[in-house]
């Protein structure tokens, strides 16, 4: 097997010679840095094409199932597919000063002029279907400018699969408030032509702000989702300049979300490297290539000290607020987290909240699955983490020194609980206590501490 395959090489190279060729760059990036998404599709349909498996070297990657693999081709490597009944032969070229990849169709001169045309046509299709069946999100988060340097051929972002498991359901929101963004979004798919003819970029910008731990990272998730669009984290530390951040947007592909986690504290810091306008230009998206189907999401823990030009009508289409946990949110965690619709403990939860909330939905979350086999335990504590909190926000008012004796003291010396919930209970409180003054961190600078 080995000579007839040597001899069949030999065959195939002699052959060559007597065609005459033709040669078609297909590169990753344009001029701009804007991704080809032509080269997309063509990886993406040359990854599948059953030769890849006979070829004489390839990658092997784990897929997103458990028992997936699958097959990718290597860079440099050659592949050859058939379309009615030509050969057209493929190869992963690297530009050696930039870096930057390209691939490379060679079609004898013949059969250009008779199949090019529905070839390509044919690339496109193919993609769309693989599109469909596997409908992977992935999740997307920009690289440093450094590694960018270092050969990356000027790609910004790298992605791994997005298999968060949040859905709208289950994440805790007002019920009205869930179905008024789910409509919205589901109209936002819809309306292509509307923008086309109202003259604007169709994407849809929303704000979510609440104090940490009230979900706003869970709902993004939830809402990639629900669209299966890409999701785009921009890390503004790793951004090195305004026209870098110009590059991030149009690197990204349409159907996707760009999320900006706690602007607040960027926008209150912003550095030299990075402007104010260039973050507002970013925010409408006048940079982007085609403006496709994008929805761009904003957290922030709070919206008092930001400029208004950032939360104008237009520039943030939706504001979203995240309230610490009601009695309602809190039963909705029960439900999901305890399977508990009802409890005689209830009425002292409820009893509790009435007096206000201390607690975010991520403390309670927290309680519940690490309580999750005595649901009575969890709501005990619960209880208790409500009142100590809330004890300790009260003497915040007064000095340093007086926080420590008057919050922890209650809760140990109440009995209510056995040695272990006490424990936990000042294990858990601990991680709050941190939280809280990390949050004071971010909220005063250190000259004012
Ligand atoms: N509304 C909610 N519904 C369901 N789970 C929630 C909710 N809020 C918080 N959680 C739980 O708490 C954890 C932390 O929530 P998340 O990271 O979404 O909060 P966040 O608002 O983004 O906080 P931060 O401002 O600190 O980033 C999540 O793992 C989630 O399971
Ligand atoms: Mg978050």
């Amino acid at each position: 097997t080995s000579v007839l395959h040597i001899l069949k090489k030999w065959l195939r190279l002699l052959q060559d010679k007597f065609y005459v060729y033709q040669f078609y760059k297909v590169p990753q990036f344009n001029h701009n840095m804007q991704e080809n998404q032509l080269y997309r599709k063509i990886s993406t349909y040359l990854n599948s094409l059953p030769c890849v498996e006979d070829s004489d070297f390839t990658n092997l990657f784990s897929g997103s199932k458990s028992n997936d693999i699958n097959l990718v081709l290597n860079a440099d490597q050659k592949i050859v597919d058939n379309f009615l009944g030509a050969r057209i032969s493929w190869i992963n070229e690297k530009d050696e000063k930039t870096g930057a990849r390209s691939f490379v169709l060679k079609i004898r001169r013949n059969d250009k002029r008779q199949i090019l045309r529905a070839y390509l046509q044919h690339i496109h299709s193919k993609f769309d279907e693989i599109e469909q069946r596997r409908k992977e999100v992935r999740l997307f988060v920009n690289v440093n400018d450094e590694s960018n340097r270092n050969g990356n051929g000027n790609r910004r972002w790298i992605s791994v699969p997005f298999t968060h498991p949040a859905t709208l359901d289950t994440v805790v929101m007002e019920q009205d408030l869930k179905n008024k963004v789910k409509a919205d979004l589901e109209t936002f798919l819809k309306s292509k032509q509307h923008y086309n003819r109202i003259g604007r970029i169709w994407k849809r910008n929303y704000l979510l702000h609440g104090p940490s731990g009230t979900g706003k990272s869970t709902f993004i998730a939830a809402m990639a989702n629900f669209l299966s669009y890409d999701v785009y984290n921009i890390d503004l530390s790793n951004v090195s300049d305004d026209s870098d951040l110009k590059l991030l947007l149009l690197q990204s592909t349409n159907k996707s979300l760009i999320v900006i986690e706690d602007l607040d504290s960027y926008l209150c810091n912003i550095s030299t490297a990075l402007s104010f306008s260039a973050i507002l230009n970013f925010m409408d998206g006048i940079f982007s290539c085609c403006g496709d189907e994008r929805v761009m999401i904003f957290t922030m823990n709070s919206k008092d000290q930001i400029d208004p030009a950032v939360l104008r009508p237009g520039r943030i289409d939706h504001h979203i607020h995240f309230p610490l946990c009601d009695f309602n949110a809190f039963k909705s965690l029960a439900n999901s987290h305890l399977g508990l619709k009802d409890h005689k403990l209830f009425p002292q939860v409820e009893e509790n909240f009435q007096t206000g909330s201390v607690l975010s939905p991520a403390e309670i979350s927290e309680i519940m699955i690490s309580n999750r086999s005595s649901p009575s335990r969890a709501l005990k504590l619960v209880i208790s983490t409500h009142q100590s909190n809330k004890e300790s926000s009260e003497s915040d008012k007064y000095p340093q020194g007086l926080i420590k004796s008057k919050s922890v003291r209650p809760m140990v010396e109440s009995g209510a609980f056995g040695k272990e919930s006490v424990n936990d209970l000042r294990k858990f409180y601990g991680l709050v206590r941190i939280k809280s003054s990390r949050k004071k961190s971010l909220d005063f600078d250190t000259s004012e501490k």
